[in-house]
């Protein structure tokens, strides 16, 4: 392939390194993906972001039939080159990128539809950067034991699915999520075939202020490790604290992660509920990088 010509961006954090391709030519191999997102002998990120026209890509011509005007689709890596359905603050940093590139626009109160393994997904720009709206979410019902490297005794997880899937752990509070390692991925019993993004949660106090439901959060990401953040995973770790605080709990959210805060929002649609994230998204660098044969 030679020489790719990246750009580095972030939200809250959650670290991807874009590039284009709209012809859909440039496809990398797992183990080429993993080099690039190498901290020490690659550029370094938590995700790699291909910008593809929808219409080059066989997952594309999906997102075209849902939404003819789901013109750029973003095709998402995680960190060790495997596949991910969808990324929360990876769609928030990849408009930033179409916008940089002048590929796409969008003026205040439009929207973009942009083409996900998980769907489309449509995005605006919002005082905190961008909104997407993430779509349907549910339960998935798992309950899985979760076990960390120093947490004394299991814990039960709550399975939810943000186009993404997730287990949301609630722990005693700010000293234990503070000294959790995460360094080891934590085990899930039993384990979800597909693999998950395991959050852990503690409630602010109070809970909720002035209507806004806010909890703080870190992350394991299936396919990378810890983060300074995950867009869906927030989303998730929202909902399921939702769940547990029962009737008469906020619908908006404020979730404090390690690299920020974001924002997520549930709102009745017709087909269900359906949940948005806001936050920033930051454009840091552009490079080349000579891809080995
Ligand atoms: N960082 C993400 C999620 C990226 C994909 C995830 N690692 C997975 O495999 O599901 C986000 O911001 O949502």
């Amino acid at each position: 392939m030679g020489t790719l010509h990246f750009t580095k961006g972030h939200g809250t954090g959650n670290d991807f390194i874009l590039f284009a391709d709209p012809g859909g030519e440039q496809s990398l191999s797992a183990e080429k993906l993993a080099m690039l997102a190498d901290r020490h002998f690659g550029i370094g990120a938590d995700g790699i972001i291909r910008a593809v026209r929808s219409r080059n890509l066989l997952d594309g011509a999906a997102s075209l039939e849902e939404d003819p005007d789901a013109e750029w689709f973003m095709d998402y890596y995680n960190a060790d080159g495997s596949v991910a359905e969808m990324c929360g603050n990876g769609i928030r940093v990849f408009t930033r990128y179409l916008l940089d590139e002048g590929l796409v626009t969008l003026e205040p109160g439009e929207t973009l539809p942009i083409g996900t393994r998980a769907g489309v997904r449509d995005v605006q720009s919002n005082r905190s950067g961008f909104q997407v709206d993430l779509g349907h979410w549910r339960l998935t019902g798992a309950e899985p034991l979760v076990r960390a490297r120093n947490l004394p005794v299991a814990r039960p997880g709550l399975g939810l699915e943000v186009g993404t899937p997730h287990v949301v752990v609630a722990l005693a509070g700010d000293d234990e999520l503070d000294s959790l390692d995460l360094g080891t991925a934590p085990q899930l019993d039993p384990a979800p075939v597909s693999g998950a993004n395991i959050e852990f949660v503690v409630p602010a106090d109070p809970l909720v202020k002035d209507g806004i439901g806010r909890i703080r959060m870190r992350v394991h990401e299936r396919g990378v490790g810890e983060t300074l953040s995950c867009g869906t995973g927030a989303a998730a770790a929202a909902l399921a604290t939702r769940h547990w605080a029962g009737a008469g709990a906020p619908d908006h959210w404020r979730v404090s992660v390690p690299g920020g805060t974001v924002a997520v929002r549930a709102f009745r649609a017709e087909e269900g509920e359906r949940v948005a994230l806001s936050g920033p998204a930051e454009l840091v660098f552009k490079g080349e990088f000579a891809i080995p044969d």
